[in-house]
This record gives C-alpha cells, sequence and structure tokens, in this order.
C-alpha cells in the first residue's frame, strides 16, 4: 500500500487525515510528500520541503486547538490513573484528542468503564465524548472535524472552486462521515467508504477491504500515466 501511495503523491496531492496524533500517522506511512492532518484534523501539515500545489508563501500547517493541549494533558493523565484498576483498557494520547480503548475489556465492565470516563469529563465541560469501534474518544468541543480539515486543504491548495478538480475521499471510519458529507453538500468530488457490510452513508461509493482500496488507486496512476487522450478508456 505504501508503494502505492507514494507513486498516488507524484500524480495527485494527497492527504491522509486521522484520528490518532499526526505524528503517530507520519511513523506508519513515512512518506515526506504527504499531507498530514492527524487528531481527527486539528493537526494539519503539508510536506516538508514544499509543495508543487502550493506556490510561494509558507507551507501548510494549521492547528486547530492549540489552547487545548494542556487539558488534554491533564485529562490523559487523570484517565490513565483512573483506568488502571480496569484490565485492558488503554488510554491514547493523540495530542488534541484522546481515545480509551476498550477493547481488551471484558464485556461486563463497558458500562463501569464509560461511567468513569464520564465522571473525569464532567470536570471539563470544554471537552466532549463520543463513541468509535470499541473505542470512547474525548475532543475538545470546537466546530473542527475531517470534513473542516478537508475544505482547509481544498482552500490552502487552491481547489476550492476549481470546477477541474475532483478530490476522492476514502475511509472506514464513522468519523470520515463528516467529509464525505462536505463533498456531498460541495458537489465536488465523492466519497468513498471502506466496509464489508453496507452502511448508512454520505459516500457516493463503496470498497470492501483495503486491498480494493490499494487497487482503486494503482488504477488511478495507471489511469494518469496514459496520454491525455486516451483517459476516457477504463484501466
Ligand atoms: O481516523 P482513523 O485513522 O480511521 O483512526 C480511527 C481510530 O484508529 C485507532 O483505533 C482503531 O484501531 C484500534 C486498534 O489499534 C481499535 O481498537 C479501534 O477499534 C480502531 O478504531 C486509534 O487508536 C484511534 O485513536 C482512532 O480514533
Amino acid at each position: 500500500m505504501r508503494a502505492t501511495v507514494r507513486k498516488l503523491a507524484r500524480f495527485f496531492p494527497t492527504a491522509i487525515v486521522s484520528g490518532r496524533c499526526r505524528d503517530k500517522v507520519y511513523n506508519f506511512v513515512r512518506l515526506a510528500e504527504l499531507y498530514y492532518a492527524g487528531s481527527h484534523g486539528m493537526d494539519i501539515k503539508g510536506p516538508a520541503k514544499g509543495s508543487k500545489y502550493k506556490k510561494g508563501g509558507d507551507g501548510v500547517v494549521f492547528q486547530a486547538a492549540s489552547e487545548f493541549l494542556p487539558m488534554i494533558d491533564e485529562v490523559y493523565e487523570e484517565l490513565v490513573e483512573k483506568t488502571k484498576t480496569t484490565p485492558g483498557a488503554k488510554v491514547e494520547n493523540n495530542k488534541f484528542c484522546l481515545s480509551v480503548h476498550y477493547r481488551c475489556v471484558d464485556e461486563k465492565k463497558w458500562s463501569g468503564l464509560a461511567q468513569v470516563v464520564k465522571s473525569v469529563l464532567k470536570e471539563y465541560p470544554k471537552l466532549r465524548l463520543t463513541q468509535g469501534r470499541k473505542v470512547l474518544e474525548i475532543r475538545p468541543t470546537i466546530k473542527w472535524d475531517k470534513g473542516k480539515a478537508l475544505e482547509f486543504l481544498l482552500e490552502s491548495l487552491g481547489f476550492a472552486n476549481c470546477t477541474d478538480v475532483f478530490p476522492v475521499y476514502i475511509g472506514d471510519d464513522r468519523t470520515d462521515e463528516d467529509a464525505f458529507k462536505v463533498l456531498r453538500e460541495r458537489g465536488q468530488g465523492f466519497g468513498i467508504l471502506v466496509s464489508k457490510i453496507p452502511k448508512d452513508t454520505s459516500a457516493s461509493y463503496s470498497l470492501q477491504e483495503p486491498t480494493q482500496v490499494m487497487d482503486f488507486l494503482r488504477r488511478l496512476v495507471e489511469w494518469k500515466r496514459l496520454p491525455f487522450q486516451g483517459r476516457s478508456r477504463v484501466v
């Protein structure tokens, strides 16, 4: 997948948008030519060496929730301490947001763990709690999500009002729906949901698994390599 994404980024501006913290995502992917939006889009950074898509000025850098950092760190410490007694619970610091994983916790203890998390958050009204796949997510109440990050990237790169730019957003998480919605509302490009089972979604298309995503990206690269006149051909 990494080699395919590297080829893709040669032809198309490519970003990875994730709930994990940006550094962690970068360390997984290790492609300096990409844009990275970590912490559910709250921490955005463009390629270190600048980008051929953004001429002049500074590179793309944006942190939507910097003032929340001390609070997030404080809540992280508190959650680590208070969840110690729940075997299998894991608190993950994603810089501008936190995740409390309960995948490895005995099902009988799930509601107790959620109560512990909620009781900590009572003291922090500026943070909100959402639910992911066997994970409780804590993040600032600011109006920022993966959809906002996508809009920010389109605007920063000067693509927001281009009729000849076709953004494609691929995701498998509930939080990716915000980005699918943005594309649907703008009538620009489309979203692709990755899921084996049918789901209620704002994405326009779906793929079942990462190998299909890789195949789709590989075909995009092949299509782009075709001479312009031949691009209507399906690869
Ligand atoms: O925004 P994404 O890049 O799709 O990330 C969403 C979450 O990913 C991670 O959690 C996922 O993997 C965990 C195992 O490593 C699994 O337990 C969980 O169910 C998955 O959602 C990450 O740890 C979370 O912080 C992200 O929000």
